[in-house]
């Protein structure tokens, strides 16, 4: 991820206003930061406090040919003046990441463009909490899941952080599960957290310096609203504290979805982004899988679906003891899924799969198998 030269300076900055951002403003126009999205409407936090806005005509066309158009939380967003004193929202600024649900082809990137299906539930996250419990209803971690919000993470363009929560809780060896999670996400970071004992929790600040926005995502009861509300220092479901990038806020009792933390960065906590499943994910399987990925790259055959073929580099490193069963599982699993996925939304696989079940049913009509 780039860094570009931080203005401490500027108002905004601690609501993740940076220079990169500011080269995209049109002439003339005030930034703000969408903090939710309401059929039309946005609340916004700009330099001189919150605003409700509506969209203006280009924004509203936009959106109309594809809901990737439209603003969503998180969104840097241009504001111009009307005549009759109040603000419109002109345009949204280019995304630097976005969590993108269905209808995206596979070129896009960032939710910059769709197919018309596609909705942004999220934008411009830097760090992707993935939150998984230590114990589970008597369970141990669960790795496949972990890979899965790993994979989406990647896929989103924001930075993936495993934290094993609820570590007090641990009944086995903390470390050894900690390894375990390493292992599972290669080059991603993981970090066994606590909300009741306040382990770990001073190092996720860190992941926010810089004033960055992050997400939380992870099952049921992993714990997310509890790290949000200590991170929060209150309870942010009940009321909110706006301020400004000046600090000269207002109060309100307004359920905001960007939560600006005291100690400097940015949560996003909406319904949306909590019930994240696995929406369009290519490169982000292949990145969470990339040791696999390299051996598939050293089997005998191009084609090669590591089912016994000769020559083949993954199941040789099965046997080696260096792959496990459950990750090469896993693997599958999610190629499976993200396969699905692409071919909802991309047409010219959807075409070549039906002409591929077009042939078989041919085949079998021929043949006489579909009959009893
Ligand atoms: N022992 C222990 N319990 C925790 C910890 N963090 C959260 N809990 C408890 O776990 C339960 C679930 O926590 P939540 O924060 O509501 O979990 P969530 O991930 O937001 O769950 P959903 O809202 O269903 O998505 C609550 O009863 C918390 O008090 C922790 O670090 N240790
Ligand atoms: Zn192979």
């Amino acid at each position: 991820m780039t860094s570009p030269a931080f203005n401490h300076s500027h108002p905004l900055s601690p609501l993740g206003w940076n220079d990169s951002f500011a080269a995209e403003l049109p002439e003339g126009s005030m930034p703000a930061r969408v903090a939710r999205v309401d059929r039309g409407a946005a609340d916004v936090l700009a330099a001189d406090g919150q605003h409700h806005i509506t969209f203006g005509s280009r924004v509203r066309k936009a959106a109309a040919d594809d809901p990737v158009a439209l603003p969503c939380v998180g969104d840097w967003v241009a504001l111009t003046l009307l005549a009759e004193g109040r603000y419109e929202l002109e345009a949204v600024l280019p995304r630097r990441t976005a969590f993108v649900r269905g209808g995206v082809g596979r070129t896009s990137r960032a939710g910059l463009s769709g197919d018309g299906q596609g909705q942004v539930l999220a934008a411009n996250v830097d760090i992707v909490f993935v939150a998984e419990p230590s114990m589970h209803a008597g369970d141990l971690a669960d790795l496949g899941r972990i890979e899965r919000l790993v994979a989406l993470a990647w896929e989103s363009g924001g930075q993936p952080v495993v934290l094993v929560t609820k570590s007090d809780l641990c009944e086995h060896e903390l470390d050894g599960l900690v390894a375990d999670v390493a292992a599972a996400v290669p080059g991603v970071d993981v970090h066994a957290v606590s909300a009741h004992d306040g382990d770990g929790v001073a190092l996720l600040r860190t992941y926010l310096d810089g004033s960055r926005t992050a997400v939380v995502l992870g099952p049921s009861g992993a714990g997310k609203s509890t790290l949000v509300n200590t991170l929060a220092g209150h309870d942010v479901m009940d009321t909110a504290l706006v301020r400004a990038g000046d600090g000269r806020g207002r109060h309100t009792t307004v359920h905001r979805e960007l939560i600006p933390l005291p100690g400097g960065g940015l949560i996003i906590d909406t319904p949306g982004i909590r019930r994240v499943g696995l929406y369009e994910m290519t490169d982000g399987v292949d990145l969470v899988f990339a040791d696999i990925e390299e051996l598939a790259g050293q089997c005998r055959f191009v084609d090669c679906g590591h089912r016994g073929e000769p020559g083949c580099a993954v199941l040789a490193a099965l046997e080696g003891e260096e792959l496990t069963e459950r990750r090469l599982a896993s693997w599958r699993k999610l190629q499976r899924e993200a396969d699905w996925m692409a071919s909802r939304t991309d047409a010219r696989l959807r075409k070549a799969q039906q002409d591929k079940w077009k042939t078989i049913h041919k085949e079998m009509r021929r043949s006489g198998r579909n009959r009893p």
